[in-house]
């Protein structure tokens, strides 16, 4: 044995590093005798941070990322000075600095160090999406633009109407990017935008694009396919720029070509996209190695226009490009020159500064819910949260303040008991849907969303809960796996039955009297599948709030542990409470929430400065 891996035998015995990243410093330090052991530290840490979701590691946060796995900084044995482990990465041969990204196992900077393929994740990330911006600008013709934009917006009001902005952008530039809070209109503003793109190149006698949509769980996509298709029939446009509109999104493991077994992907800058334009949704569940890929196989001269709610969870994997992009955008002024069009288009100015860059004209956030309006709750819930407004949260909830969100402390001590009281009824009534349709429209009235997965207040404990009252209902053995109604969620991907994580299912007898799932189909109606034939899957009564992101229920109840626990920050209860349209039950204490709201997840990554860089 190494002694020189004594530290990170110890880290492993205290539960901080996991094997796998004392196994990766070990490697490291097994290279030659004088690799020192700092280098094999930042290596584990390195990849720790990995898992917690960092695609870097700020060798001055090196106590925190450690900390966190352990949950107590105080229990961590010394460790190196900042200065040691710069010292130790700019003598090794195993390290180089990020100007020198050839090498790996491990890159630096002055303040970060990265896992070589985290870093290349990023590159190629920043690459192409500083390369779109750096497109040379097509010649732009304001009365064109606002006779493409006209049909659909309110052009020359007094404000800026933040939506003719957005899709302004879209028609003009490679990269656009759409962020809002929930129902502030980023799918109709995409719709608006992909039928005046349409229309102009129509008048132009270009062919029609090509156009993809995607998103990262097959949930999202049918969510978004679902939006677009209800807002089509309504668009005042010809006919023929109807038809060429897309309404069927996939996932982006769909898009880019899965392949069963194999971590790659048949779309890569190899063999392209064969596309002209590409819109994500639910941007901030894309982790950066899906995204790196996507941007991989994006053609030359392709569009992108991603979507996303800048202030949801993260994706479960490392990255938050969408946050990145944002932090490289700034704080909403746009460049001169291109509040100089904005106003030649649309009549009004909006704001602007002489620093402002490319990505500051690229990324265009959406402020006002057309879902809520000033008076709800649930608008001004979700708005304390963003804003860290623990104190006022909890004063307007024991106030009763909101007619559409409340605070049931009593349900917190026992969740189970109280949830299945309440809610049992309305799962019990799937059993008997003749239509799968009409139980999987139902399925979507209310959800359970908790934070955890394991423990009494967790999914397991609240699904097991509900289950035996069903099984019961239903005329089930007290163990039967599979009874009329059950509601289902998938928990891994299966792509031979076109299934994946996250897709929500219920089971109920076909014509011939046999159980089967049925699930909702790409085209908007439903499909059945064997039993047998399905991948893991779990009860859905209660989710996790990360397996409910993508999702939109009518009103749910949000379950948040009365002991600290790692995951609870203002993040995860925001995105919770924007799965509701109209009604939001907090199953938690005041003390639960306040210390929630004052939690602000983040998240280390070095693309933001990437994005923004003076060079590549
Ligand atoms: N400019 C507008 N004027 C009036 N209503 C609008 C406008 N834009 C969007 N809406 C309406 O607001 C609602 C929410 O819009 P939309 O679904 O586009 O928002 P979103 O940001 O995509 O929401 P989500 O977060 O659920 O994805 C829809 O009913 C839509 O018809």
């Amino acid at each position: 044995m190494n002694p020189r891996g004594d530290l990170l035998d110890r880290l492993q015995a205290r539960g901080v590093l996991r094997p796998l990243d004392v196994e990766l410093g070990r490697c490291l330090l097994d290279l030659e005798a004088d690799v020192p052991m700092e280098l094999g530290l930042l290596a584990a840490a390195a990849s720790l941070a990995v898992s917690q979701g960092h695609s870097c590691l700020p060798l001055s946060q090196l106590p925190a990322v450690l900390g966190e796995a352990c949950g107590d900084d105080d229990a961590l044995p010394e460790l190196p000075a900042v200065e040691h482990l710069q010292q130790a990465l700019q003598t090794s041969r195993w390290a180089a600095p990020a100007s020198d990204a050839a090498v790996e196992p491990l890159l630096y900077d002055e303040e970060r160090v990265w896992l070589g393929r985290y870093f290349h994740h990023e590159g190629r990330v920043a690459q192409v999406l500083r390369r779109l911006l750096s497109a040379p600008a097509p010649a732009v013709d304001a009365d064109a633009l606002r006779v493409a934009l006209d049909p659909f917006f309110a052009l020359g009001g007094a404000e800026p109407d933040r939506q003719a902005l957005a899709a302004l952008t879209g028609l003009i530039s490679p990269l656009t990017v759409i962020t809002g809070g929930p129902g502030t209109g980023k799918t109709t503003t995409v719709l608006w935008l992909l039928a005046a793109w349409i229309g102009q190149r129509r008048a132009s006698g270009q062919a029609a694009p090509r156009i993809h949509l995607a998103a990262p769980t097959g949930k999202a996509a049918a969510r978004l396919s679902e939006s677009l298709r209800e807002r089509i029939d309504a668009l005042k446009v010809d006919e023929d720029v109807r038809q060429a509109l897309p309404t069927t999104a996939s996932t982006l493991h769909r898009l880019l070509g899965v392949r069963r077994g194999s971590m790659h992907f048949r779309h890569h800058a190899g063999y392209p996209l064969d596309t002209d334009l590409v819109v994500v949704d639910e941007v901030s569940m894309v982790d950066l190695p899906l995204m790196a890929r996507l941007l991989d196989a994006l053609p030359e001269g392709a569009r992108l226009v991603l979507l996303g709610d800048r202030d949801q969870l993260a994706s479960v994997e490392a990255g938050n490009v969408l946050a990145a992009v944002c932090a490289a955008a700034g704080e909403g002024a746009v460049s001169p020159a291109r509040a100089a069009l904005v106003h030649a288009v649309t009549g009004v100015w909006v704001n602007s500064h002489a620093d402002a860059g490319r990505f500051a004209d690229a990324v265009v956030e959406l402020h006002r819910s057309h879902r809520f309006d000033g008076d709800s709750g649930l608008g001004q819930v979700a708005a304390m949260i963003r804003a860290g407004e623990g104190d006022a949260l909890c004063r307007g909830l024991t106030e009763a303040t909101y007619v559409d969100v409340h605070l049931d402390e009593g349900a917190a001590q026992h969740p189970p008991t109280a949830l299945v009281g309440r809610h049992v009824e309305r799962f019990a009534a799937l059993a008997h849907c003749d239509d799968p349709r009409e139980a999987l429209a139902m399925s979507t009235r209310h959800r359970v969303l908790t934070a955890l997965r394991d423990g009494a207040w967790g999914s397991h404990t609240l699904n097991e809960a509900f289950e035996r009252t069903l099984r019961q209902r239903a005329g089930a053995e007290p163990d039967a796996l599979w009874y009329p109604g059950r509601l289902l969620l998938v928990t891994r991907n299966a792509y031979g039955v076109s299934l994946f994580n996250g897709d929500i299912g219920v089971v109920l007898s076909d014509a011939e009297g046999v159980l089967r799932a049925w699930f909702p189909d790409a085209e908007g109606g439903v499909r059945k599948l064997a039993l047998a034939a399905l991948p893991e899957c779990e009860s859905a009564y209660a989710m996790t709030i990360h397996k409910s992101q993508g999702s939109e229920f009518e009103a749910v109840d949000i379950v948040l542990p009365p002991h600290d626990a790692r995951v609870l920050g203002r993040e995860l209860l925001y995105t919770a409470v924007t799965r509701a349209r109209r009604q939001v039950t907090l199953v938690a204490t005041p003390d639960t929430l306040r210390r929630t709201v004052a939690r602000s997840t983040r998240r280390f990554s070095g693309l933001a400065a990437r994005l923004t860089a003076s060079s590549d």
